[in-house]
Formats: C-alpha cells, sequence, structure tokens
C-alpha cells in the first residue's frame, strides 16, 4: 500500500513539475499537451484518481444506435485486427466522440480483468473524465496517439499502454476513435499502423453502406492499387456529382478537405466523364483502365460500377469468375442477411456449391483478409474442400489474374518437398531434369500459393519457408541467386497445429507467419447447404442424367461422411454407374452407407485395433500403448479402416477410391497407426 502511494505521489510530482515548467521530453509533446490540458483545463489532478464513469444502459443502446452504421461498419474489421494481433491480454475498442466505448472485442478473462478500471462498452474515457488516455487524448488531438503506462494523467491506468487512431466519416468528420489497449510493456511499433489501416477499411465501408445508391469510382495513381485499401474512392451520383470521397482520393487529388471536392463534377477532376468511365469499366470486365487528371498530365487507373443497390449492378461475363466478387464489396448489414451476398455468388469457382452460412462468412473473411496480404489457415477434415476453398479465395483476391498453385505436403516423399518448392537449377543434384526446375514458389510469383497439409513439412524446410515468407524471395537449390518473389498464401491442415508446435514438431514462428487469420471449415455433416451439395454433385458426376430415390437421399442426409466430400463424390460416382440411368437406390449405395460405424467420439484411439489383423491372439501383453489421435484423425482413421475392410486389405483399391496415391495412403496410414501387413 505504502509502495503504491508513494509511486502515485511521484507519478503526479513528475507530471505537475512538467506541466509547470512546461519541460518538453523528446518525442513527448502530444503526452505533455494532454497532461497540461488535464491540468489547466479540465482542473484534474493526478494523485487525486476518479472512480471510472460507465454510463447507464439506455444511455448506451441510444448513443449505440447513433452510431449504428458505424458499428456495423467496425465490428468484422475489429474482430479481424484481434485474430491478427494473436493475443489474449488485449482488447480493440471503439468509442464515439465523446470517449463512450461503444464496442468492444476482447477474450471474456480480459474483459473480466479491465472492467472495474471502466474498460467496458458504457465506459466514459474522455480525457476530462480520464486524463491522458488512448482514446480521450485520440480525439482531444484529432490525431493518432499511442500513451503508454505511465504516460496515463492517472496512476490507476499505468499498467496499459494504449494505441488509437480516428476513423472519419465520409463527410471528413471524426466518428469514432479505434483503439487496442493491452498490458504490454512495449509499445508494437506496427500497431498505430494495423490501426490506421483498419480505420481506412471502416472508413471505405462507411462509403459504401451511406452511399450505396450512388457509383462507385475507384482509382490509383498504380493499377495494382486498385480495390486496395490504398485506393482512393469516390461516391458519384446519376448526374456525375461527388458525393464523398476517401482519406487516398483527397490526398491523391491533391485536395485538403471534402469541402474543396463535394458537389464537383467526375470532368472538373478527371479527363472523363461517369458515363465513360462505366462504358470503359464494364468493357474492361471491371479491370482498371487510364484516365488523366483534368487540366494535368497526372495519370490514373481507375474503375466505375453501378451503384450496389441496383439489383443487376455490373452484370457482365466476368461475374462467372471471383474477380467481380472485388469490384462489388460487400457491405456488413448484407452479409448478415438471410440470404446468401451477391458478392459472395460470384466467389465460387464455377462447380463448387457454397451455400452454408458459416462457410459463405469464412470464405468473406478470407476474401478481406488475404487481400491485406495476410496469409491464411484453413483448418478442417480432409476431403472437407480446403482446396476448393483456397481457389475460390484466390479467384476472389487481387492476385486472381495470377496462378493458383498447390502443394500437397503429404503427397510428396520428404525429400522432394525442398526440390518442388524451392526449385533448382540444372544439374543441382542426381536426378534432377536437365533443365533445372522452377520451384512451386516461383509458379506462384502475383499468384497464389496453397500449402496442404503444411503439417507433414518436415521442420529443417519449415524454417527456408519462414525466411521466404520474410524476405519475399526464393534461392533454388544448387544456385546462390535469390529471386524476388510475391505470392499470397494460403495453408490448410487438418491436424492441429498449436499441438504440434507444443510438442515441438512444427515451427512456432512459422505457425503464427501462417495463421495471419484461422478459418475451420465445416465438415460434411456439419454443413447446411448438404442437400443441394448432394444433388449438385450427383448431376456432374452422372452428367445430369440420375436422380436419388428418397430412401436413397435421406440415407446420405444421415450418414456422417466421415471422408467428406471426396467420399461423397465417390460414393455417387459409384452409385450413378451401378444404376445405369434408373433412380439410385439404396441397392446402389455401399454397405458403408447402410449401416455407418459410429462415429468415433474420444479422441483416444487404442493402436491395438489399428493392428488386430496383423496381431496373434495373446501378443496384447506386447502390444503398443494407446496413441493420442485427435478426433479428426481418429474420425479418418476410423473410416480408413471401414474402406480397408471393404476392400480386402488392398492398399491400391484404397488409393483408387480416395484418388490418393498408394504413397500418400501409406504414409496417411503409417501417421494413424494403421499397420497393412503386405505393403505392395
Ligand atoms: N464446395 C464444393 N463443391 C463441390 N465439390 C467440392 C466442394 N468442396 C470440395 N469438393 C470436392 O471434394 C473433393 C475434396 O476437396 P479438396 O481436395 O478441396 O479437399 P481437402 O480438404 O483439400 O482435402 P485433403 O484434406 O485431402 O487435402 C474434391 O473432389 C473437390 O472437388
Amino acid at each position: 500500500m505504502g509502495t503504491l502511494l508513494r509511486e502515485t505521489d511521484r507519478h503526479a510530482e513528475r507530471i505537475m513539475v512538467m506541466v509547470k515548467n512546461g519541460t518538453h521530453e523528446p518525442g513527448n509533446d502530444a503526452i505533455m499537451r494532454s497532461w497540461s490540458r488535464c491540468v489547466n483545463e479540465y482542473r484534474l489532478h493526478p494523485d487525486r484518481p476518479r472512480t471510472p464513469s460507465v454510463i447507464d444502459r439506455a444511455a448506451l443502446e441510444s448513443r449505440c444506435e447513433r452510431k449504428a452504421d458505424v458499428i456495423d461498419c467496425a465490428r468484422y474489421e475489429m474482430t479481424t485486427l484481434y485474430q491478427q494481433l494473436a493475443d489474449a491480454d488485449l482488447a480493440v475498442l471503439l468509442t464515439d466522440t465523446d470517449g463512450v466505448i461503444i464496442h468492444m472485442v476482447s477474450s471474456p478473462a480480459f474483459s473480466a480483468e479491465v472492467a472495474p478500471l471502466g474498460l467496458r462498452t458504457g465506459g466514459l474515457w474522455s480525457e476530462a473524465e480520464a486524463g491522458t488516455n488512448g482514446m480521450g487524448t485520440c480525439i482531444a488531438a484529432a490525431a493518432p496517439v499511442a500513451i503508454r503506462r505511465e504516460d496515463h494523467f492517472f496512476t490507476q491506468f499505468s499498467n496499459l499502454t494504449c494505441s488509437a487512431v480516428p476513423v472519419y466519416d465520409p463527410s471528413g468528420e471524426i466518428a469514432a476513435v479505434l483503439d487496442v489497449s493491452s498490458r504490454s510493456k512495449q509499445m508494437q511499433q506496427h500497431l498505430l499502423v494495423l490501426l490506421g489501416m483498419t480505420a481506412r477499411m471502416i472508413e471505405n465501408r462507411l462509403i459504401d453502406q451511406r452511399f450505396r445508391n450512388a457509383h462507385p469510382l475507384h482509382f490509383h495513381s498504380r493499377p495494382e492499387f486498385v480495390y486496395t485499401l490504398h485506393e482512393g474512392k469516390l461516391a458519384v451520383d446519376d448526374e456525375g456529382h461527388i458525393l464523398a470521397a476517401n482519406r487516398s482520393a483527397l490526398f491523391q487529388l491533391g485536395l485538403q478537405s471534402m469541402d474543396e471536392i463535394r458537389s464537383r463534377r467526375i470532368e472538373d477532376l478527371f479527363q472523363t466523364s461517369l458515363e465513360d468511365m462505366l462504358q470503359r469499366s464494364m468493357s474492361s470486365s471491371f479491370h482498371p483502365v487510364v484516365t488523366y487528371r483534368a487540366n494535368a498530365a497526372l495519370r490514373f487507373f481507375a474503375v466505375a460500377r453501378r451503384p450496389a443497390s441496383s439489383a443487376t449492378a455490373n452484370v457482365h461475363p466476368i461475374s462467372a469468375t471471383a474477380a467481380a466478387a472485388l469490384v462489388n464489396p460487400t457491405p456488413l448489414p448484407e452479409r448478415r442477411s438471410p440470404h446468401r451476398p451477391a458478392a459472395l455468388r460470384a466467389v465460387s469457382p464455377s462447380r463448387a456449391t457454397f451455400k452454408d452460412q458459416r462457410l459463405l462468412a469464412h470464405l468473406e473473411t478470407a476474401r478481406r483478409v488475404i487481400a491485406r496480404q495476410t496469409p491464411v489457415l484453413l483448418w478442417g477434415e480432409t476431403g472437407s474442400g480446403k482446396e476448393v476453398f483456397a481457389r475460390a479465395t484466390h479467384d476472389a483476391s487481387p492476385h486472381a489474374d495470377g496462378a493458383f498453385v498447390a502443394v500437397n505436403c503429404a503427397s510428396l516423399p520428404e525429400t522432394l518437398i525442398e526440390s518442388e518448392l524451392f526449385g533448382y537449377r540444372a544439374g543441382a543434384f542426381t536426378g534432377a531434369q536437365r533443365s533445372g526446375r522452377r520451384g512451386k514458389i516461383l509458379q506462384a510469383d502475383g499468384g497464389t500459393l496453397f500449402l496442404d497439409e503444411i503439417a507433414d513439412m518436415p521442420l529443417e524446410l519449415q524454417a527456408r519457408l519462414l525466411r521466404v515468407l520474410d524476405e519475399r524471395q526464393v534461392t533454388p537449390l544448387g544456385t546462390e541467386d535469390t529471386q524476388p518473389v510475391d505470392f499470397q498464401l494460403i495453408s490448410g491442415s487438418h491436424q492441429n497445429l498449436p499441438a504440434l508446435v507444443r510438442e515441438g514438431r512444427f515451427r512456432e514462428d512459422l505457425y503464427y507467419r501462417l495463421a495471419g487469420i484461422e478459418l475451420e471449415l465445416p465438415a460434411l455433416r456439419e454443413r447446411s447447404d448438404k442437400r443441394e451439395l448432394i444433388h449438385d454433385m450427383l448431376k456432374a458426376e452422372s452428367g445430369g442424367d440420375s436422380r436419388l430415390s428418397a430412401d436413397a437421399e435421406r440415407l446420405l442426409m444421415d450418414y456422417p461422411w466421415p471422408g467428406n466430400i471426396r467420399q461423397l463424390r465417390h460414393v455417387l460416382r459409384s452409385a450413378s454407374a451401378l444404376a445405369d440411368g434408373q433412380a439410385i437406390t439404396r441397392e446402389h449405395l455401399p454397405a458403408l452407407i447402410l449401416h455407418p460405424a459410429p462415429m468415433s467420439a474420444h479422441a483416444h484411439v487404442p493402436a491395438q485395433v489399428a493392428m488386430s489383423c496383423d496381431t496373434p491372439a495373446g501378443a496384447e501383453e506386447d502390444a503398443p500403448q494407446p496413441v493420442k489421435l485427435n478426433p479428426i484423425q481418429a474420425n479418418e482413421r476410423q473410416v480408413l479402416l471401414q474402406m480397408l475392410e471393404q476392400h480386402r486389405w488392398n492398399v491400391s483399391n484404397v488409393a483408387k477410391a480416395l484418388d490418393v496415391s498408394r504413397n500418400t495412403l501409406y504414409r496417411k496410414l503409417h501417421k494413424l497407426h494403421i499397420e497393412v501387413s503386405h505393403p505392395e
């Protein structure tokens, strides 16, 4: 207690002396000005802390209502930021312009810990109330601020480090403040940059949301920045008058504020008209077209679109590809609607079925995150569609025009993974192709690299991959030449990577590098679009001339599908061949579907079970100890055992049925502790 008092006294004295003498510590101007406001304007005293103020529920509700569209636009971006920061001891906060917290994203434990300080929705953090602090000082200074522990005016907050940035509305006024408050002792340098990026995303969404009836015009002086966070964005009415602009638009056009642009026409800014831009954008499939600044030789690349609110906005052949999704970003409220967002209809590659709401939300997340150059890690059972999902994400990304290169780390012998990924020069090793080989990473330059079953990447290659991701350059085997490379990264795994990290089998730093965001894909049995998927796939497999009897459909709907969509495809393929144009009935379905074994509920599968075929009676004492498998592996193991039984333990036939190589299957069997007596 005594120590605490002494600390408070010392802190108070330091502030009062510095304010009185007008002392400036280098780089501390914003803090000094805030302390001075606290003492001279708000008449606060650092050794007389106040009880945190929290407004009542009704008042909070009415404030939230007034800022409903800002909260809607911020909610998703705040969650993404929280996931990116990957720290349980922090909160991402949004306040209104009076400093009242109107939205908060944090872990339950951290929320409970900081609630007594007033760090909760309804908490009032204006400077006048809480002294120098991230949110209040950002509002007072109308600028980004970072307030480290003892920079706070009151010692009760000196365990917190806060960074905050203003969020502007389309009229150029501050609409809210976005803040990250944590227990961290270190100020994370990149935090203000990340916060600034998030604020821009929110601002762009606000323009989309408030000007749904206007034509969006995207532009940048470099074509690759159109449709990114850095683009200039204008909302234009039918007559070509500018209604709103984002900060980047003002900056690129050399303007200071919205007042200089509001109600001016497109022709006043560029050497084009709205009609001309719309025409040219349509005929270029919404790829950026060249235009020039009015009265200047400055070149821009721009795209104009019909208003998002018009039902057939921007209909064009390109809508079959996911690039259309990018030109039509979906505001949050649409995403929450029970109907499928238009943008995501376009995300699906032509034959994939994506009607499950969770999957759609994930696609939308992946699409937005990858556009920010953030790696995506997909987690899902085998055959659940990770690669199909990754391709859909690529098709909807800014790199859609580049290649989509998939590498399955589990299907390659360990010795080949390195050359396959990094490439090699001619004659780099025995057996190398004479001409050398361009590795998959370089093939993905300008596009997307999908590393499936990343958990199977050997440890030493994990280090090399990490270096490529950090340095963005590759050195093919047998050379010293480094080549720059630019790709989006998606990885997939059915294994629990954090568990592998704990066991020392997967590098922790690589895991964090890959998991910019982690998305869990639902298993087929959990998907709400299971029925549609079954029918769509049957149509594709039978060329449209098979149908299901009600009984067969019920069996397929009830089956737990441990092998997921891949297993479904094989069942439908063989059933439609057997039915030969007739309706598929239960007779055409494998015994496995008619008498499904219960899904294993435990993560523990005794290895002995797997070896029951080979273990002589009475050998139990020598049997290996039970092996720990996670639930997904346990289910996988069960389905493989059933398939092996069905195919009389013929590994080649099982590999054929699963559409994988025998090598892959052997490695999988080995991993799942299934021993086969006669490896072929
Ligand atoms: N949404 C979908 N619509 C139609 N078919 C799909 C869909 N998702 C996956 N499939 C099909 O299911 C099979 C398995 O898909 P995919 O290879 O993407 O799964 P995966 O999770 O990557 O598998 P693995 O765990 O073996 O890497 C493929 O034949 C694919 O075409």
